[in-house]
């Protein structure tokens, strides 16, 4: 049987605490086994969580952006004034110490009066010259991020080469002014810096100093744009007459992500295959058009294109386009043009190019919703009073003593007793006299416990790793934990972990954050009225405060109907759902049936795009995608963490049975490497709820308090969750360690703000879309009767998109067209109405009858003459 532990384990932290590490100690004393005094150490100033906190308030980053922006333009106007003006302010500067400032005020030129020439003249005339110019640019970034929480330019790449500029302009200036001789008129165009710098190294090296300015440059050049990532060809990038570009984009990195953008005029232009190109409406191009060697779309730009721009530059015929979405109706899109095979694949992938990321920098999935406000703390309640256990000296006494006399009363010696006391329960520590046999005091259990007579009692024997045996008893008045003072904590807020869920405080008031994306998957457990649903939705909290709405999804299914309900609001930000289905949260069994089924396409799904990317699990493969080295017309995307939330299992079981068990085992046997993570609760921890195919693939367990020992055994491979006392107090067991922890509390008021704050900022426009699974039943397409005199507008477009790409799927049309779920479906009944798709055939695609555009154009045309 596994040994109960306290030990951390690899993928969690604690707040290290005094006691737990043994050097501050705040242990009563040892002497005589009498009750010691607990000392609190003495709290020292957090200063860098003082500041963390007021970075996270947007009203500080916003004043200090504002500041920031408003001293980079008072800058600016004065060093560009200096620059005029400087000569006659320069003795204005030197007299100001000397005279009183009421008569240097009046004489300064400076537009910024008497500070602006000060400040210029350290800036401008002693340092950098013009190059002081720089900084007011640099501070005007900065203050626009802090502003608006976006980027104008990447910060640090433009702080580090526009401080390079600044330094480098100074140096080359200070050589022209000192050979030009023309210090005294033009020596505030260099400064001082690069003045004194030529004028120290000319005597040593005379025109050597150019050299060595010059070679600053190459460097500069060479680390700065990573030489490695220029690839020689692209320099002489093919010049073709006409093609479209996008009228100035906003930003590079909005390139890959456009829900918040509306759709960028075009405009005809000379072609800038540099220019970023929204993918989302880009589809491959038949092979021959980009792998001959001369073809002018065979560089990894092209690929960007959308087809009437592709047609353009293969055809050298120009489009007139004011919106994307009159591509289709232009005549130019002639078949014959393209060539005839549909080939929707590239080998070997043009996207193998970085000079994608220097183009565009890396991907940045939360600039999906480059607005979005993380949730702040003051959405938590701060509870009062309830901050530190009260367990009196008296009881603590009283406790060992009655613990010292019980042992003694079964032939048992004891040298010391030392208690920890925890939020809920105080930890006595014995070390047992010499000879006394470990397993006699464990056989003592229930003896100790109705001695002391208490509720609870745990006893850990031995202590892992120390020579000590552990008795848990829970303290008369228990300390709650409020959820904001662990969101708050320094350790979970400095997580660094992929899915970080804060579970509570162990036994020596250490916070307990675990990594759900290592655990791999959570099992719940706990009778009714023990803090199940509180702790569910401690855990969903947690995940809600770390991440972006990009890089998490929630599958919330919910039986009891009322548990979840609260995070409806959170549809267009954070939660996944089947496509044709109304309500984000999963009440009915069928649709939990066909949800767990649609995982395990996308687990299907997201494997195949790992194995096309080369990459083993979703970190590598999301990195890669970063990095913009996997093509999104490929269908690489990147790929948000799904955690699956179900909130009781047993109603599922108890309807479902062998349908539920199976796509949860095989989703819990798998997905672990392609983000999808369960936390499976239940009130019934019974055999024939938890199964031994479900149990065997859950290493991670929690359990709340339960009924019986038997249920306890269930769960935890061993008793002690019958113990507990309720209230979230908890037993998890990962990896054969048992950790016993008081989960914080989150109230439903709590809840409820957090999913207004978070709901009723702008978000995606709709849930994210699970993968299409019909049942036996069939399920959806009730009316098949598809009139084709009555096409959808985008019927055509539709029907060159699915030839192209030689894929009959719904989430195609949807994504490349931008529309919803329920358009594209029309929109591919009415498609195999005209036999250009094939019959639905469950989770596969649909066949694509028509092999190429020439045959398809022509079914066009008939279907308009009809
Ligand atoms: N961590 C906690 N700290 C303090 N009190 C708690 C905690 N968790 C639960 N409680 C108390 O226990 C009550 C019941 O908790 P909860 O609703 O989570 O139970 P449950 O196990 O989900 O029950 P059911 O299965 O019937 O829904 C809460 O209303 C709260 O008063």
């Amino acid at each position: 049987m596994a040994q109960p532990t306290t030990s951390s384990r690899q993928n969690t932290v604690r707040q290290p605490t005094p006691d737990r590490n043994r050097q501050n100690a705040p242990r009563p004393s040892r002497d005589n086994g009498s009750a010691g005094r607990l000392r609190e150490p003495r709290p020292s100033f957090d200063w860098g969580a003082a500041l963390d906190s007021w970075f996270s308030d947007q009203r500080s980053t916003l004043t200090l952006g504002v500041l920031l922006m408003l001293l980079a333009v008072g800058l600016f106007i004065a060093f560009i004034s200096y620059l005029i003006t400087g000569q006659a302010d320069q003795s204005v500067v030197g007299a100001a110490f000397s005279q009183p400032l009421a008569e240097s005020g009046p004489e300064t030129r400076n537009w910024v009066g008497l500070v602006g020439a000060f400040v210029a003249h350290v800036f401008v005339f002693r340092w950098f010259g013009v190059g002081a110019l720089t900084l007011p640019i640099i501070m005007f970034l900065a203050g626009y991020k802090l502003t608006l929480r976006r980027e104008l330019l990447p910060l640090s790449r433009a702080t580090a080469g526009l401080l390079f500029l600044s330094v480098w302009s100074s140096l080359l200036l200070g050589y022209i002014v000192l050979v030009t001789d023309s210090a005294e008129t033009d020596s505030i165009w260099c400064g001082g810096i690069g003045y004194e710098f030529n004028v120290a190294l000319y005597s040593l090296f005379g025109w050597g100093n150019l050299a060595f300015i010059g070679f600053v440059l190459f460097l500069f050049v060479v680390y700065f744009f990573d030489v490695r990532n220029i690839k020689l060809p692209s320099f002489s990038a093919p010049n073709l007459a006409g093609g479209v570009r996008p009228k100035s984009p906003k930003r590079p990195d909005d390139t890959l992500q456009s829900y918040e953008e509306s759709e960028a005029d075009y405009e005809e232009t000379v072609p800038d295959y540099t220019a970023p190109v929204d993918f989302s409406h880009s589809v491959p191009v038949p092979e021959e058009a980009i792998s001959s060697p001369d073809s002018p779309l065979n560089d990894a730009h092209h690929q960007e294109a959308s087809v009437p721009e592709l047609i353009a530059k293969t055809t050298g015929v120009t489009l007139t386009i004011k919106n994307r979405e009159s591509v289709t109706d232009d005549p130019v899109a002639e078949p014959e043009e393209l060539g005839a095979t549909p080939a929707p694949t590239f080998e070997p992938d043009p996207f193998e190019d970085d000079d994608l990321v220097a183009t565009h920098g890396l991907y940045d999935p939360t600039l999906d919703l480059p607005q979005y406000q993380y949730p702040t703390n003051d959405l938590l309640t701060e509870y009062q009073n309830t901050r530190k256990a009260q367990v009196s000296e008296d009881e603590l006494t009283a406790n060992k003593e009655r613990i010292e006399t019980t042992l003694r009363n079964f032939g048992i010696e004891i040298d010391s007793i030392q208690a920890s006391i925890g939020p809920t329960v105080t930890l006595y520590e014995i070390v047992p006299a010499k000879g006394v046999r470990i397993s006699k005091i464990k056989s003592l259990e229930d003896d100790i416990a109705l001695n002391l007579s208490a509720l609870g009692i745990r006893i850990i024997a031995p202590m892992p790793g120390m020579g000590t045996i552990g008795i848990e008893v829970p303290n008369k008045n228990r300390e709650m934990v409020s959820m904001r003072s662990v969101i708050t904590s320094d350790i979970f807020t400095s997580s660094k972990f992929d899915l970080p869920i804060v579970l509570g405080k162990t036994i020596s008031n250490e916070i307990y954050v675990a990594d759900l994306a290592k655990m791999p998957h959570l099992l719940m457990a706990g009778a009714t009225g023990q803090g199940k649903s509180v702790g569910l939705n401690v855990l969903l909290t947690s995940l809600i405060y770390k991440k972006h709405p990009s890089q998490l999804k929630l599958v919330l299914v919910d039986p009891k109907k009322v548990e979840l309900t609260l995070f409806n609001k959170l549809e267009r930000h954070f939660l996944a759902k089947l496509p044709d289905s109304e309500e984000p949260i999963i009440t009915d069994t069928k649709k939990v049936v066909n949800t767990l089924n649609s995982l395990c396409i996308e687990m299907d799904n997201r494997y195949n795009l790992l194995k096309d990317g080369g990459c083993r699990n979703l970190k590598e493969y999301n990195a890669k995608f970063v990095k913009r080295r996997l093509n999104p017309d490929k269908g690489h995307r990147f790929l948000p963490y799904i955690v699956l939330i179900v909130d009781e299992l047993a109603d599922l079981m108890m309807t479902a049975g062998k349908e539920v068990e199976q796509p949860i085992a095989r989703l819990a046997q798998l997905a672990r490497a392609i983000g999808i993570h369960l936390v499976v609760a239940t009130q019934r921890p019974s055999v024939n709820v938890i199964t031994g195919l479900i149990k065997a693939n859950f290493p991670a367990r929690l359990s709340f308090k339960v009924t019986s020992k038997i249920d306890s055994r269930t769960i935890l491979d061993t008793g002690g969750a019958e113990q507990l006392v309720g209230m979230g107090d908890m037993l998890l067991s990962s990896n054969s360690d048992i950790i016993r922890l008081q989960c914080p509390f989150v109230d439903t008021n709590e809840i409820e703000d957090l999913c207004d704050y978070v709901g009723n900022q702008r978000g995606y426009d709709e849930a994210y879309a699970l993968p299409e699974f019909i049942g036996d039943d069939g399920g959806q397409s009730d009316d098949k009767d598809v009139d084709l005199d009555n096409r959808d507008p985008m019927f055509d477009e539709a029907a060159r998109l699915i030839v192209i790409h030689q894929q009959g799927s719904t989430s195609l049309i949807q994504r490349k067209l931008k529309l919803g779920y329920n358009r594209a479906g029309r929109l591919i009944d009415q498609l195999e109405a005209a036999k250009i798709v094939g019959a639905f055939e469950g989770s596969k695609a649909r066949d694509v009858l028509v092999q190429d555009l020439q045959m398809l154009e022509e079914i066009l045309k008939r279907l308009k003459g009809d």
